[in-house]
């Protein structure tokens, strides 16, 4: 790892990210980019997503608390995003979850994201609704039941099939654009039980992507800052509640040398 991060352009990037997320994480999310350097606008109504998509840098689509409004705000500023060459990130919260999130997912599919950011279960669910895989793998709510490996040849189809890159999450990570495969071994158990810590990590994916052209070298930077943070905040915090403070101060004052020290970044082959 070199003394540079990307984490560095995307400060003096300073990006604006339009987050369309879920109820929960609109906070955490919108704090964890203000801490990282980057400007978060929480702008999801269909009167205006997609007018906004075309001033953002990045977008982020999140379908945690799905519905039809939110629906149409999404699929608007997708369009947008896409139509504009903006980077745009997927997180499929609770895919395979019921028959609507898989219906939402496929019309978002058709907008063409540019990183698709889930854990394991989600991404095993949307690849099938891709029509690339049968294994009819669903999470616990918006939880996995599978490991981020589970999902590795999912997501290279995945990535290969809608020419995106695919970060699936969990206790190693592990980012493809269907030719390259890095894992991510950083992060924190205590992250899974901090409610919307995924779905703050797909705004910051967006972050990334906004300051980095290479969306895959982008969403394995900002997957390994995360998880890097997450690791130093939870040595110095108790439990839950403490870690989502201490999280957000460490997001604030990241430094390369603490990304170069701790990284456990490995690239795989794409098969195998
Ligand atoms: N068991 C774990 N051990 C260490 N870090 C984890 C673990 N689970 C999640 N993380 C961290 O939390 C981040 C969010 O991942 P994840 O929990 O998979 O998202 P989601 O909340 O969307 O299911 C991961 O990228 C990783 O840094
Ligand atoms: C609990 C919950 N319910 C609907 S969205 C949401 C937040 C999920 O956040 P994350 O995927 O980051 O755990
Ligand atoms: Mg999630």
């Amino acid at each position: 790892m070199s003394e540079t991060h990307l984490l560095d352009d995307m400060r003096r990037a300073r990006p604006l990210v339009q987050v369309i997320t879920n109820y929960v994480s609109m906070d955490l999310a919108a704090n964890a980019l203000l801490a990282l350097g980057a400007a978060p606008a929480m702008i999801h109504a269909p009167e205006e997503a997609a007018q906004f998509a075309m001033i953002a840098d990045a977008l982020v689509v999140n379908i945690g608390t799905i519905s039809e409004t939110f629906f149409k705000g999404m699929r608007a500023a997708a369009a947008a995003a896409r139509t504009a060459g903006k980077p745009w990130v997927l997180d499929p919260v609770g895919a395979g979850a019921t028959r609507y999130r898989d219906e939402v997912v496929a019309a978002l599919l058709e907008a063409r994201p540019s990183i698709i950011r889930g854990n394991g279960s989600e991404i095993l669910a949307v690849a099938r609704v891709a029509g690339l895989s049968a294994e009819a793998a669903a999470p616990k709510g918006v939880d996995s039941l599978h490991e981020a490996g589970a999902a590795k040849y999912a997501a290279v189809a995945l990535a290969r099939r809608l020419d995106c890159v695919v970060a699936v999450t969990g206790a190693v990570d592990l980012v493809t654009d269907g030719a390259r495969v890095t894992r991510i071994a950083n992060g924190a158990e205590v992250m899974t039980r901090v409610t919307a810590c995924g779905c703050a990590l797909s705004a910051a994916v967006g972050a990334f992507a906004a300051a980095t052209p290479d969306r895959f070298a982008a969403a394995v930077a900002a997957l390994e800052a995360y998880a890097i943070a997450g690791e130093i905040a939870a040595e110095t915090s108790a439990g839950p509640g403490s870690f989502r403070v201490a999280f957000l101060d460490i997001l604030s004052r990241l430094e390369n040398s603490d990304i170069a020290a701790r990284s456990k970044t490995f690239a795989e082959a794409a098969f195998g």
